[in-house]
């Protein structure tokens, strides 16, 4: 059933040359949810999200925006939109609220309408104070606040972020994350793109995992969690590498899997809480000293890791 506030891709498409940029994806963001879009650089997000907001032509496939068809229609499908851009898009030499104001404007909203809700939106965005200076007089938390509330001028169903937190320093992308549960609790639908882990974690409902262009997995966090629920690993830094003490740890711990990592690492998990003393111990008596032990968090990165066999920390590589 067509809604006002919900996404519908099918097997949307875009080479650029020889670069299939994004390959026959289709998905589909509720009304009202925050949907993350997540994968390393070059996977496919920045390009899929130009298609879904009007800003690149697919080569192929359907995208229907709160039930209008985009490519029959793209100016009533603009209107239920907001985008904030992974560049800032306002200008340097207006004010924070001339600039709220001038969007408001392409937006054909009447003056005193666009008067209101930009000082509305300073509010909430807690740019008030800095309402008469000058945008290039910003910081970068701030203007990023600013962009996100330039695109929510009109009022839009759906509002789509390109990487809204990349690039600023971490109270502000705190500000920006509770900005946006914010927008989601008053009934916005939120597609956003990141390379965060932790940050989709944190935010939305549901995430689709892109790879090269393609989907490797659409899921509720929760659902995507399971599989590392109740698993427990454990890491040792050795004052040794342990390869030779492999064997007899399996057979005294049999409900425990062992690996070594990095040098002098051991990495132990299990289905159930691992108890560090009986370890060490055994340890001890091979002539390993135990130098540390850490509980590892078992996160979604723990499971993108598992289903792409990307490493999270080529995840957090910028460009
Ligand atoms: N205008 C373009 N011309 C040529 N190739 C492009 C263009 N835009 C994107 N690409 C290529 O398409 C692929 C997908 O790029 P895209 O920017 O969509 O990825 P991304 O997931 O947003 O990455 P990032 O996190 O680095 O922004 C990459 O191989 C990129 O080099």
């Amino acid at each position: 059933m067509a809604n006002a506030r919900n996404i519908d891709v099918r097997e949307l498409s875009k080479s650029f040359g020889d670069i299939q940029a994004v390959d026959a994806v289709s998905f589909e963001v509720r009304d009202g949810e925050i949907f993350g879009f997540l994968g390393p650089n070059g996977a496919g997000k920045t390009t899929t999200i130009n298609m879904l907001t009007g800003l690149a032509r697919p080569d192929s496939g359907h995208i229907v925006i709160g039930g209008i068809e985009c490519s029959c229609n793209p100016k009533a499908a603009q209107h239920l939109i907001g985008v904030v851009p992974d560049e800032s898009n306002l200008y340097p030499e207006l004010t924070g609220f001339d600039n709220l104001c001038f969007c408001g404007a392409l937006y054909g909203m009447p003056a005193r309408e666009r008067r209101d809700r930009a000082r509305d939106l300073l509010e909430l965005f807690g740019l008030s104070n800095a309402a008469e200076r000058l945008f290039g007089k910003y910081s970068k938390g701030m203007k990023r606040r600013l962009v996100i509330a330039a695109a929510m001028m009109h009022e839009p169903a759906i509002l789509f972020l390109d990487e809204p937190t990349s690039g600023i320093d971490v109270q502000s992308a705190r500000q920006i994350r509770r900005l946006l549960l914010d927008l989601h609790r008053a009934g916005t639908t939120i597609f956003l793109t990141t390379h965060q882990i932790d940050e989709a974690e944190r935010l939305c409902q549901r995430v689709a995992f892109l790879v090269a262009g393609r989907i490797r997995r659409i899921d509720t966090i929760d659902n995507l969690l399971q599989p590392v629920r109740g698993h427990e690993v454990m890491v040792f830094e050795l004052s040794r590498q342990p390869d030779a003490e492999l064997a007899g740890l399996e057979r005294t711990f049999p409900s425990f899997s062992f690996s070594c990592g990095a040098p002098g690492q051991l990495a132990v998990s299990a289905s159930r809480t691992i108890p560090v003393a009986p370890l060490v111990r055994y340890l001890d008596e091979c002539g390993i000293d135990v130098l540390e032990a850490r509980r590892q968090k078992m996160s979604l990165e723990e499971v993108f890791v598992r289903l792409t066999g990307i490493e999270a920390h080529r995840m957090k590589g910028r460009k």
